[in-house]
């Protein structure tokens, strides 16, 4: 599929350039053929005016006579095979060759997209209107949507069983309908929608008052004459019920339903900057230029920024350039898989909602500049690169995320990682390798920290405490792109032969010797 990375989308506006100039040249073919049976038309009739105004003395004519007879015989036969001609064969086969060897979106794809908007207007609070302008935030990226492309995304969301953002997107292609009245949807299949939609979230006279509002247009339309009864007959029922006091109470949230509606919550409010650390941590975060004593470094030390303090989470400013940026992105690219996950379960990897993303990975042999990405994570970390995976390449589309996670492998996960041998993951330096206009931030929903994406930039945390345990404060997530390309690489490292390096920090002193 082409929703899930931005790499591919520009793959798909060659796709269409090739079709527009298909169709042009089509239509070109078409109107030459259409000029000429004009032409012919024309001549024809002129001839039969004349003809007609004296019908007897034209064919007594003996010349008039033998023309007439000439029109419709040999030169009818040409008006004939003109008609007949197929031009459009020609331009379909072109056709099928560019969607059989280009790039090209599938249903899958039209369905991902649309799923992928409603995602972003779910995390970032966007409104249907603005969204349908073009809007993010405010900010104007696109053309306007029509009524129709509005129209769609309901029958997405509908498809999709999402009735809730069935109902946003219908209301906004009517009001786009009644602006413009053009428009190639009909007023009838967005009431439809919207009643059956508005009843499946339960409120039956909405439902019913807009399958009314249906009948006034198409008073024979079947479904809505049975839906119409349906309804009556479930407002009946209801009625009765309320009218005897029946009415069950209220089901209340489920209390771990409550709890993961809070951590949405708090990740989707990181995801849109509105939350940070307590003033207790942000007011001890230090940045300093770091060396680890090594003397390559003495001249170029790294500049590193805290982000969060225990677990410490640091930030490495200019630590990837921007000709191994364009390396990576252009090996990675022919490469590019869709991210799977492992089922904890069955230790399967499959493809989920929940990690929409593309990515490939990057061995150490292949560039230069792959090795030296190495080299330079074992030196801004100091820890042995000997059991580290190798580097994995991953580039975010329209609305791609990961939902929080976490990296290493939990106990239960029998399967965790096929190289479990060399222990679990005992940290992650997390490159980014472009800025993101908009949206697209690494955020910690435990301690409520986050990182926003900037080209050549590194994130650095341990995913295990000391003991080796796991750190559920590193449970992290990537926020859904907003504007613009995400493109990250991760190198994993794991704790075989980190033994006796693991420092304790790695901008603070040890901690003094009291006496
Ligand atoms: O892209 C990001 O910001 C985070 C990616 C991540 O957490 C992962 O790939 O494990
Ligand atoms: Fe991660």
């Amino acid at each position: 599929e082409v929703f899930t990375a931005l790499a591919d989308l520009e793959e798909l506006l060659q796709t269409e350039n090739y079709l527009i100039t298909t169709l042009e040249n089509y239509v070109k073919a078409e109107e030459h053929r259409i000029d000429l049976l004009k032409k012919y038309a024309e001549l024809y009739r002129k001839h039969h005016d004349r003809a007609s105004d004296d019908v007897e003395s034209h064919v007594s004519n003996p010349i008039n006579a033998y023309v007439l007879v000439k029109k419709l015989t040999s030169d009818w036969q040409q008006v004939e095979t003109l008609i007949a001609t197929d031009v459009s064969s020609e331009y379909m086969a072109n056709i099928t060759f560019i969607k059989e060897n280009m790039k090209f979106p599938t249903q899958e794809d039209l369905n991902g997209a649309a799923v992928a908007l409603t995602r972003l207007q779910d995390t970032y609070h966007l409104d249907t209107s603005s969204l349908a302008r073009g809007e993010l935030n405010g900010v104007k990226y696109s053309a306007e949507l029509t009524a129709a492309d509005c129209f769609e995304l309901g029958r997405q969301s509908y498809n999709n069983g999402d009735y809730y953002h069935t109902l946003l997107w219908m209301r906004e292609a009517d009001v786009r309908l009644r602006r413009d009245s053009n428009d190639t949807v009909d007023r009838s299949d967005i009431l439809e929608y919207l009643a059956f939609s508005t009843y499946k979230q339960g409120n039956i006279p909405l439902a019913l008052d807009l399958t009314n509002k249906l009948l006034e247009i198409l008073p024979s339309h079947p479904r809505a004459l049975g839906n119409k009864v349906y309804y009556e007959d479930e407002l009946q029922k209801y009625n009765q019920v309320k009218r005897k006091g029946e009415e069950g109470e209220l089901p209340q949230p489920h209390t771990e339903d409550a709890y993961h509606d809070e951590q949405r919550e708090i990740y989707e409010s990181l995801c849109r900057g509105e939350l940070s650390p307590p003033i207790e941590i942000t007011s001890q975060l230090k940045c300093v230029y770091v060396n680890h004593g090594n003397p390559y470094l003495f001249l170029a030390p790294f500049k590193v920024e805290e982000a969060y303090f225990n677990p410490s989470i640091y930030i490495f400013h200019d630590v990837m350039s921007d000709a191994e940026i364009e390396t990576i992105k252009r090996l990675a690219t022919p490469r590019f898989r869709r991210a799977t996950v492992q089922n904890s379960e069955t230790g399967e990897l499959e493809i989920a909602q929940y990690r929409i993303s593309k990515s490939a990975w990057l061995r150490e042999e292949e560039h230069k500049h792959i090795s030296d990405v190495t080299q330079r994570v074992a030196d801004m970390t100091m820890l042995s690169m000997e059991s580290a995976e190798e580097l994995q390449v991953v580039n975010y589309g329209i609305g791609g995320h990961y939902e929080p996670h976490f990296d290493f492998a939990r106990k239960d996960e029998k399967h965790a990682f096929k190289d479990l041998g060399s222990g679990n993951r005992i940290a992650t330096v997390l490159f980014y390798m472009s800025d993101v206009a908009q949206g697209g931030a690494t955020v910690f929903p435990n301690i409520m920290a986050s990182v926003w994406p900037k080209k050549g930039t590194a994130a650095f945390w341990y995913n295990l405490h000391e003991s080796g345990e796991g750190d559920v404060n590193t449970r992290h997530a990537a926020c859904p792109v907003l504007a613009g390309s995400k493109w990250v690489s991760n190198k994993w490292i794991h704790e075989k032969y980190q033994e006796f390096l693991r420092p304790c920090s790695l901008v603070r002193p040890p901690p003094e010797l009291t006496t």
